[in-house]
């Protein structure tokens, strides 16, 4: 490095490495799963290690959107948020993409320091020390219909990382009967952690547009096929829940 280079970098940005974002919003409330209802404010981060056929966030997994994903400070993210928030701490919800692929530690810790607090949803194909610090850990691992293969060691990693302290749970997105059968499957691996079921929406929007229309007759007869499943199998540890802000608000993003 030039002398010339070296004064140019600010020293305070060595310490902070930048996190890439494809949005921040909010407060809004959380829609689905542990926290449903909630009110919160989500930090979205750019790019996932995943594919899955039905995902409803393209914007933040297609490379084509790299161009929108903003590298920021964790002092820039927080300021942004307490701005959002008029000030007033709360939970934050760390979503992507797969947020565990950035390097979020300081961000939580800056965070905390203020008062907020962090829950955070990933798939469950890497596992960070940093789960540790967070309040609550949504492991999604993905059904057969989404075209992935869960990678178990990994998954138990990532449930082993976040300790005692936070409090994981299991979420799972059901299309089908084969599904179903996986989301039972997680469980019987994991019979300790509170899993929730998620009907897929199965209309969600393609990348460049937040405003697709929805069958949400479709998502709802799905949701009561489910409730159907759970009740007559006596699967009673199960929770079944809709995404609350797919029936507010359709596919609209930023929500
Ligand atoms: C967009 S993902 C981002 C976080 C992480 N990549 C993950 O999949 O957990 C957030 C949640 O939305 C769920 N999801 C994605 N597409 C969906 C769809 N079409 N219908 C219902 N849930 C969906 C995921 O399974 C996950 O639980
Ligand atoms: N309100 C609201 N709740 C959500 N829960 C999980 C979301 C996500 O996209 O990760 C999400 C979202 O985008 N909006
Ligand atoms: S893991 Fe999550 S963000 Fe990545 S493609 Fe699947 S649903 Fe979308
Ligand atoms: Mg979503």
């Amino acid at each position: 490095m030039t002398p010339l280079a070296m004064t140019a970098v600010n020293p305070v940005m060595l310490d902070e490495p930048t996190i890439r974002i494809s949005e921040i919003f909010g407060p809004t409330i959380q829609g689905e799963g542990a926290l449903i209802g909630k009110p919160t404010v989500f930090l979205r981060t750019g790019g996932c290690d995943y594919r899955c056929s039905w995902c409803d966030t393209l914007h933040a997994v297609d490379s084509a959107h790299r161009h929108e994903w903003l590298p920021m400070t964790p002092q820039a993210i927080m300021m942004q948020i307490e701005v959002l928030t008029g000030g007033k701490p709360l939970t934050v919800s760390l979503s992507g993409g797969n947020p565990a692929i950035q390097p979020l530690a300081c961000l939580i810790e800056l965070g905390q320091k203020r008062g907020f607090d962090f829950a955070l949803e990933t798939q469950g194909s890497l596992a960070k020390d940093w789960f540790a610090e967070l309040s609550v850990l949504t492991l999604s691992p993905k059904p057969p219909s989404s075209g992935m293969t869960t990678d178990w060691q990994r998954l138990a990693e990532c449930v082993d990382a976040a300790g005692r302290k936070t409090r994981t749970v299991m979420k799972i997105v059901i299309f089908n009967d084969e599904d179903y059968a996986y989301a039972r499957d997680v469980a019987g691996r994991h019979p300790n952690l509170p899993l929730y079921l998620q009907p897929g929406n199965h209309t969600p929007p393609p990348s460049r547009d937040d405003n697709a229309s929805i069958d949400l007759d479709g998502i709802m007869s799905r949701m009561r096929w489910l409730i159907d499943k759970v009740t007559s199998d006596r699967w009673f540890e199960a929770t079944v829940l809709p995404q609350l802000h797919t029936l507010i608000w359709g596919n609209l993003r930023g929500v």
